[in-house]
């Protein structure tokens, strides 16, 4: 559906985006993940044919952008970052204007606006002027006014920032709803909201593509080591030491309490072990020096850690 082949982009002698590759595929949700400055919108720009790229090649179901831009703008719904809303008309007014722009007779205009407003949920504030509305509604108008021509995809620039925990959910579940029929890109810097929405993510970072995968697969792949939280009955301080010593073991770390063990005789420790060890090893151990495991239990880096992790890197 939508392809990017080392496309990079270029201000005067600054460049924003370094040679990006991807591809999403039909009905697929991708977000665009990073920090500020790392390129998310710059992409947007370039799919929307709002920049056009300074090098590489972006395809749209076989169309070429710049050459096709046209045919390719009339499949694309765009929500900006700060979408134009004027907030002196209706929800009905500002809907009818755009369509007017977007769509040639006045049957597909009426058509646009009533699909527009049943699928973001508009109809009990249709005639209310826009300064009268919540951001989480103001955000459902910008959607709306993306969606009028029914595109086949959608491109949602931080579509739930500056909203609050419900106005999130609700504006999350509205793109749910949309992914199902259409392929969406949108970007963020919020990790659950990858998590939550999207099948795919591209983590980007000072205008490259530092991770790309599902949010599940990214965890796995990055996982270069792996920590467990281990509760230990009774044992002595020395064989700590000498657990901490073994080859398999990257680095052990009491956690409660800080020394020895507590008043039920218990002490508990994190445990990182070097890739691949899996935790056979703990359980050999323990065997042979007579050591009892209350608990063990797997600590998952999320997407967040590794999000950090990757931009960090790159600094
Ligand atoms: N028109 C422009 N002229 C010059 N530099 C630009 C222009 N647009 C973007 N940039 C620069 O390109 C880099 C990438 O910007 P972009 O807006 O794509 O990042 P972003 O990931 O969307 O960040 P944010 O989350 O802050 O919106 C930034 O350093 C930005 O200052």
């Amino acid at each position: 559906m939508i392809s990017l082949n080392n496309v990079h982009k270029s201000y005067g002698s600054f460049t924003a985006v370094k040679n990006i590759s991807f591809e999403v595929g039909r009905n697929e949700i991708v977000g665009l993940l990073g920090p500020n400055g790392a390129g998310k919108t710059t992409i947007m720009r370039i799919l929307t044919s709002c920049h056009y790229p300074s090098g590489g090649s972006v395809k749209i179901r076989g169309m070429e952008i710049p050459g096709e831009s046209r045919e390719i703008q009339r499949l694309i719904g765009y929500l900006p970052e700060h979408a134009a809303v004027y907030p002196e008309l209706t929800v009905a007014e500002q809907l009818d204007f755009h369509a007017r722009v977007r769509l040639s007779d006045s049957r597909r205009i009426r058509e646009g606006v009533s699909f527009a407003v049943e699928s973001c949920g508009l109809e009990d504030v249709f005639h209310r002027r826009i300064s009268r509305l919540s951001k989480g509604f103001r955000q459902r108008v910008g959607m709306a006014q993306a969606i009028l021509h029914d595109p086949d995809i959608l491109i949602l620039d931080e579509p739930t920032s500056g909203l609050d925990p419900n106005q999130i959910r609700d504006i999350r579940e509205l793109i749910r709803r949309l992914g199902r029929e259409k392929t969406i890109i949108l970007s963020t810097h919020i990790m659950q909201e990858v998590e939550a929405l999207c099948s795919r993510v591209l983590i980007l970072n000072k205008g490259s593509i530092a991770a790309q995968g599902s949010p599940e697969t990214i965890a796995g792949n990055m996982r270069s080591s792996e920590a467990y939280r281990i509760r230990f009955r009774d044992i002595d301080s020395r064989l700590v030491s000498e657990l901490e010593s073994c080859a398999e073991v990257a680095s052990l770390k009491p956690v409660n309490p800080p020394e020895g063990t507590d008043s039920s005789g218990m002490y508990e420790v994190v445990m990182t072990g070097k890739a691949g060890q899996g935790n056979e090893f703990l359980f050999s151990w323990a065997v042979e020096h007579q050591v009892v495991i209350r608990e063990l239990t797997p600590i998952r880096p999320g997407l967040e850690d590794l999000f950090s992790r990757l931009t960090k890197e790159e600094e």
